[in-house]
C-alpha cells in the first residue's frame, strides 16, 4: 500500500513552537502533532499545508525549508510525513477550529506531550539540534 501523504508545520515563534491536539472523536483523538494534514490530489505540499493551517487554525503561514521527512507504519497503513520549518506571517489570533487545543511550548517541553508516534525523529530533531541551527529563515 503506498503511503498518506501528510504534510506537518513546524511553526516557530520566537523560541517556541506550536503544538496542536486533535479532538477526541476522530481517528487517533486526543494525540498531540504538529498541525497539518492529507495532502488533496495534485497540490504541491506547500499549498496543501497552508491549506490545512488556514481551516485548521484560521492562521496565514510562510512555509519554508523541509525538516524532517518520516516514513511511519500504522496499523491502518503507512504514512510518509514531510514536515516543514513555517512561520505564521499575519497577526490573526489563532483560533481551535479543526484542533481542541494549541500550545506554545519550548523544545525543552516536547517531553511532556503526547506527542503521535510517528513524529518521534521529528521531536528527537528539535530536542537535539531545535531549528535555528537547521537553518530556518526567520528575522
Ligand atoms: N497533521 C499531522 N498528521 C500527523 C502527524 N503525525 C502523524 O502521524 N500524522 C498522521 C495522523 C493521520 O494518520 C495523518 C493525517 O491525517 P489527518 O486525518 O490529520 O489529515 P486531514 O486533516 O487531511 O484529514 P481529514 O479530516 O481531511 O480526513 O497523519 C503530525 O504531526 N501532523
Amino acid at each position: 500500500m503506498p503511503p498518506l501523504l501528510v504534510t506537518a508545520a513546524i511553526i516557530r515563534c520566537e523560541d517556541r513552537i506550536l503544538l496542536t491536539r486533535r479532538p477526541p472523536h476522530v481517528r487517533l483523538g486526543g494525540w498531540w502533532e504538529f498541525p497539518g494534514g492529507k495532502l488533496d490530489a495534485e497540490e504541491s505540499p506547500q499549498e496543501g499545508l497552508k491549506r490545512e493551517i488556514i481551516e485548521e487554525l484560521g492562521i496565514e503561514i510562510e512555509v519554508g525549508p523541509i525538516f524532517e521527512v518520516v516514513y511511519y507504519r500504522y496499523e491502518r497503513g503507512p504514512v510518509l510525513i514531510m514536515a516543514y520549518e513555517c512561520r505564521q506571517c499575519d497577526d490573526r489570533p489563532i483560533r481551535n477550529i479543526e484542533v481542541c487545543d494549541h500550545r506554545w511550548i519550548l523544545p525543552t517541553q516536547l517531553d511532556q506531550f503526547e506527542i503521535l508516534p510517528a513524529d518521534q525523529p521529528i521531536v528527537e530533531k528539535l530536542q537535539t539540534i531545535g531549528m535555528t541551527a537547521s537553518g530556518i529563515q526567520i528575522p
